[in-house]
């Protein structure tokens, strides 16, 4: 418990197993400039209008950045407000509250950590502290999320389910703009969804540490909810670029089950969270995800990119257990998915 750092209190300086190497480490440049900033696109074209623009500046968006921005998507204003604030509470519980869902425990399926879940083995330590745990399908888990706050349950159970009808029709966007038939991503494909929380304590060096490493998110598609302190950056073209907060805005980012499944059509981009020494700042990632034993595969009514490594098919579990082995290192990650060209 007191390893959680939003438990620290007047800290000084960042302690020596959270310094990034110099490669790595953000510097002091944190304040990129936003003139190359994401797409933001609007959902309610979608469905009152034009929706064959929608899905051309979603699939522009997923090729050139692999991030966008959503707005009128149909989650009101007070949902987002309230579901956020929620989730800052539980970082700003009593030790007895945190206590419960902070156990040493892997398979604990809904648990408070801080860093990765890699605590022990990782080399350098992260700013953040996280509470996580799958909410789709919600009645199969939701008796095993947080009591405290009070109102956790309900309210997060309610935007779960709100948050997973638009990853259905982001979903379906997407395989309409890429050429797959309608419907390819209900069922196992988008069978499962993890809640993430991330909640980063103000740092007093921001240069020497992250928030989180630069990595790329191996799901389907995350759909993010910011507050609005910056602290999220997207790598493109060699250049990290801020994804600025915007009010009632959702960022979407493409996952790497996505790039493998769309031949590489759709980019999962690498991104990271940079502190400040200022705020603090929460973010909830719902991942949608297959469900363990979905079959994963290049779609076969795609042509082929002779760019693309050719791809046996394996159960998202092996995709995941590969993905954690590797840290996610993007050459390794594939290899034993590889079909040998001969
Ligand atoms: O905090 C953020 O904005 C980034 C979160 C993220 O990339 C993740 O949880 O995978
Ligand atoms: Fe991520």
């Amino acid at each position: 418990m007191e390893k959680l750092i939003s438990n620290w209190s007047n800290v000084q300086s960042v302690p020596e197993n959270y310094i990034f190497p110099l490669e790595t480490r953000p510097g002091e440049d944190l304040n990129i400039p936003v003139n190359n900033n994401i797409p933001i696109i609007d959902l309610n074209e979608a469905q009152n209008g034009d929706r064959d623009h929608t899905i051309q500046q979603i699939i522009k968006a997923a090729q050139e950045f692999g991030f966008f921005q959503v707005l009128n998507h149909g989650i009101s204003k007070n949902e987002m407000k309230e579901t956020m604030s929620i989730f800052k509470e539980v970082f700003e519980m009593r030790y007895e509250y945190k206590k419960n869902l902070y156990l040493d425990d892997d398979l604990k399926t809904c648990k408070i950590f801080t860093s990765s879940l890699r605590y022990e083995s990782e080399k350098v330590h992260l700013w953040r502290d996280s509470l996580r745990h799958p909410s789709h399908p919600l009645e199969q888990w939701i008796h095993l999320w947080p009591e405290n706050p009070m109102r956790y349950r309900e309210c997060v159970g309610d935007f779960s389910i709100k948050i997973k009808e638009l990853g259905s029709r982001i979903l379906d966007l997407i395989s309409k703009g890429i050429g797959l038939k309608c419907g390819y991503f209900e069922n196992d494909l988008a069978g499962s969804m993890i809640t993430s929380i991330n909640h980063y304590p103000p740092c007093p060096e921001p240069s020497l540490t992250l928030g989180l490493p630069k990595h790329k998110d191996a799901y389907l598609i995350t759909i993010l909810m910011q507050d609005d302190v910056s602290g999220l950056q997207v790598l493109k073209d060699g250049n990290w670029i801020n994804v600025e907060p915007l009010t009632h805005a959702f960022v979407i980012n493409i996952g790497h089950v996505l790039e493998i499944i769309s031949k590489g059509k759709l980019k999962s981009a690498e991104h990271r969270a940079v502190t400040n020494s200022t705020y603090s700042r929460t973010s909830a990632a719902f991942f949608i995800a297959p469900s363990d034993d979905c079959l994963i595969e290049p779609a076969q009514d795609l042509p082929d990119d002779n760019n693309q490594p050719a791809l046996r098919s394996f159960k998202y579990k092996e995709f995941l257990k590969q993905f954690f082995d590797t840290n996610g290192d993007t050459d390794l990650l594939l290899k034993p998915f590889e079909v040998p060209n001969n």
